[in-house]
């Protein structure tokens, strides 16, 4: 039984710094970070602090790395970290997979239903911290990322070192096999989905639906696989409060592995930092602006583009702060990314996300400015254009797409949005458009796309009518709308 007795010197831990040397150790002194103890320590303290906070805390507490923590013992973590070990050990029967030097697809899908069978039979999946061990050994639940974390950590203690974490920006899988080529699914998605579970995700990157990401994914080495830890912390107390400790214990550590490199291919991490450090900036360290900015860089260099996450984590940082029209190019640029996939009943989590966008967020800013001065953003042509590429992104990412995206509640926010903008503000377009030279299909059409929205302050030229793409998909919206077969979704 590989023991943490090594470890015990970290213990008990009282402090947000003892947590943060602790991780240092696993870091850079273990031959590699062991996954089950880490995320059993980070766990305890995120349930003790946000479940059941009954006096585990001095009334007052200060705001530094000194932050008192509940006092977590080691015999506690010790137990917890041999009773995985024992059930992982106790239920995968090594004889079947005697001196293997990769792991089998047999091997990971019979690590996942071991988490899977042992799991209760039936909880609320969504519920928050769920997504560590200490919660899987203290009350049989995890989520949907909890049970692929826990199957890869359950992989390394059985010594295959070649099993990792594969994130995408709702869903979780694992890559495996002598060069990682090989993926399986451990972990349910959605609501009423039937799993997949030890089948590759090939289908899914096929299918070109967002949930994949193409096939770009966050592919974790063990550092990406604490970084994920960290990032998957929850410091929600309830809806409207979060436990100060636990977020200022994940600040610091996102830190601690910023500072060793282990989140530079990881930009949802990057973005969850930028996110409390727009809340609670630290002293001497880059202004949350600067990390969205990286990680939309990491996106566009290590993942050709392929996530939406990074410019809405930007967007929000706009909205919130009303920046408005800096936000309206940032959901252009997320549109822009959105339509290189198809939509399909898998991708709702971005589905939302673009529909508060279009139908909450552009309509209050466009109540917001509508008794501002002269120099508003309706007399911006820029800002026109980065509305109309955020539209008809959302179209084109509808176009080729068994399930319909857009639907008469779309129409109505979008129209009004656009007819706020002065004429002569809509005068000042230059659109160029290439047309696409569409597949052989009976019912498609030259698909002609507005390959670029350029938007002059000069008054030269009129506007070019190729943007009749988004007035065709309006008109077969108000059409679909008048025929009654409107979106499943609404
Ligand atoms: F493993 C799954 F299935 F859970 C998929 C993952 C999600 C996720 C994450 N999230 C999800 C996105 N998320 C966002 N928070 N705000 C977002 C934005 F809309 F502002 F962009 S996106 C919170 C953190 N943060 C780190 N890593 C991961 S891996």
């Amino acid at each position: 039984m590989e023991s943490i007795a090594s470890r015990e010197k970290f213990f008990p831990v009282q402090d947000i710094s003892e947590v943060v040397q602790l991780f240092e150790y696993e870091l850079e002194m273990n031959k590699e970070p062991d996954l089950t103890l880490l995320s059993i320590v980070v766990g305890s303290i995120e349930n003790l602090l946000t479940c059941n906070r009954s006096n585990v805390l001095p009334e007052q507490n200060d705001v530094t790395s000194c932050t008192k923590l509940p006092v977590i013992d080691f015999k506690i973590v010790n137990a917890l970290y041999k009773k995985f070990h024992s059930t992982i050990k106790g239920y995968v029967d090594m004889s079947q997979f005697a001196n293997l030097k990769f792991a089998t697809r047999e091997l990971v899908k019979r690590v996942s239903d071991v988490i899977w069978n042992s799991l209760t039979r039936s909880y609320y999946k969504d519920r928050a911290h769920l997504q560590s061990l200490y919660s899987y050994l203290t009350g049989n639940k995890l989520d949907c990322f909890g049970v692929a974390f826990a199957v890869v950590a359950a992989c390394q203690i059985l010594g295959f070192n070649d099993v990792h974490l594969a994130l995408s920006e709702d869903h979780a899988w694992v890559i495996f096999g002598e060069n990682s080529c090989e993926t399986a699914e451990v972990t349910w998605h959605g609501k009423g989905n039937e799993d997949k579970r030890g089948q590759s995700v090939e289908p899914g990157i096929a299918s070109k639906c967002w949930l994949y990401l193409n096939g770009y994914p966050v592919r974790c080495n063990r550092y990406t696989e604490v970084a994920s830890i960290v990032s998957a912390i929850n410091p929600s107390l309830n809806v409207n409060n979060d436990a100060m400790e636990v977020a200022l214990l994940q600040q610091q550590l996102l830190w601690l592995l910023y500072d060793k490199g282990h989140l530079s291919i990881y930009p949802m991490a990057i973005g969850n930092l930028g996110d409390l450090e727009e809340v609670n900036p630290s002293p001497d360290r880059a202004h949350c602006s600067v990390l969205f900015e990286e990680a939309i860089m990491i996106a566009r260099t290590c993942y050709k583009n392929m996530h939406v996450y990074p410019y809405t984590y930007q967007g929000g940082y706009f909205y919130r702060h009303s920046r408005y029209k800096e936000a309206f190019e940032s959901w252009a640029n997320a549109s822009d990314v959105l339509k290189q996939y198809n939509y399909t009943r898998d991708d709702e989590e971005i589905y939302k996300e673009v529909m508060e966008i279009a139908n909450e967020l552009i309509p209050h800013i466009m109540k917001v400015v509508s008794g501002h001065s002269a120099h508003s953003i309706l007399k911006d042509p820029e800002c026109f254009a980065h509305l109309l590429r955020f539209y008809d992104g959302i179209c084109q990412w509808e176009e080729g797409s068994q399930t319909p995206v857009l639907h008469i509640g779309w129409a109505k926010p979008l129209v009004n949005t656009i007819s706020k903008f002065d004429s002569q503000v809509r005068g000042q377009l230059i659109i160029t458009s290439e047309v696409e030279s569409a597949e052989d299909d009976e019912n498609c059409n030259n698909v002609s796309t507005l390959k670029g929205i350029v938007a002059t302050t000069g008054d030269e030229q009129k506007v070019r009518n190729d943007w009749l793409n988004l007035n065709t998909n309006l008109a077969k919206i108000e059409d679909s709308a008048e025929s009654g077969n409107l979106h499943p979704n609404i």
